[in-house]
């Protein structure tokens, strides 16, 4: 394997985070620490690490839900998304149980200034692509958990995010479902080619989602590998591949440290 490190221009880069560090007790111990990375336009990276880590934490610092105690988080956005660079999707989908689906997906666009009918015809065009179409006038409380998901989904897509982050959105569905819903999301970034910055614990998910996998690990946390996944299809049984994944899990589990920006794996390797 060679480490090649891949060329970035910068206007290619959405976020840019630099020396983050993340305390809750003014600095005595941190969560994370001295955290630094670049995702391009259009990539799909997996955040990848053990529960517990500051996955989350990291997620919300980027969000801007939450100040870093260090560092700087930078987001940019085209002059076209200026209000709403960045849209979230969480563990679970939040909704409000008193507003259909239709006006749930709508809550994502109030305070953008559009007319009510663009608003609507917004959302529609959400729900569509989440394939829920047919169940607009629906109560949260009348769809399955992988809907709901969905159109928390929708609800963040119909934003245009510059950046889609999301928190494990399928965690807590059965496989099934959760098979189901990685392949919509997987189409709906064919048909988008938006970023996306997906959280999860699970080196399966990120090897079927993923373009680029981070790993976050350590106490404090700290980016331990940055791997570039291969195109799809996806033979998880190929030996590079599953020399790649037991790499991962042995950053995971604090076995090796490749320092943050120290392997990029191509694609071309796999
Ligand atoms: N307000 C807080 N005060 C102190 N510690 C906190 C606070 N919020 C979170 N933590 C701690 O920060 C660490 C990171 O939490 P975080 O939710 O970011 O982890 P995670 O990697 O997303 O976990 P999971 O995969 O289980 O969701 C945990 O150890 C948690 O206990």
């Amino acid at each position: 394997m060679n480490n090649v490190a891949t060329p970035t221009t910068t206007a290619d880069v959405v976020v840019r985070l630099e020396n983050i560090g993340l305390s809750h007790d003014h600095g005595r111990s941190f969560i994370l620490r001295h955290v630094d990375l670049e995702i391009r336009r259009g990539e799909f990276v997996a955040l990848l690490g053990p529960s517990g880590v500051g996955k989350s934490t990291l997620l919300r610092v980027i969000m801007g839900l939450m100040p870093p105690s260090e560092g700087r988080v930078e987001l940019k956005s085209t002059p076209a998304s200026v209000h709403r660079p960045a849209a979230m999707v969480f563990q679970d989908a939040k909704l409000m149980p008193w507003r259909s689906v239709l006006r749930n997906v709508e809550l994502g666009l109030e305070g953008l200034g559009l007319e009510r009918a663009a608003r609507r015809a917004r959302a529609m065009a959400a729900l569509d692509l989440v394939g829920l179409a047919d169940k607009t006038n629906r109560w949260p409380r009348q769809l399955s958990g992988g809907q709901r998901q969905r159109v928390g989904v929708a609800r963040a897509l119909t934003v245009e995010p510059d950046l889609l982050l999301m928190d494990e959105p399928f965690g807590a569905l059965d496989a099934i479902t959760r098979t189901a819903l990685q392949q919509e999301l997987l189409r709906i970034h064919g048909r988008t080619q938006g970023t996306v910055l997906f959280v999860t614990h699970d080196l399966d998910e990120a090897l079927v989602l993923a373009d680029r996998i981070i790993i976050l690990a350590g106490h404090p946390a700290g980016l331990r590998g940055d791997f570039t996944v291969g195109p799809r299809p996806r033979d998880r049984t190929a030996p590079a591949m599953r020399a790649m994944a037991e790499r991962m899990k042995r950053l995971i589990a604090g076995e090796e440290n490749l320092g943050a920006d120290a392997a990029y794996w191509q694609a071309s390797e796999i």
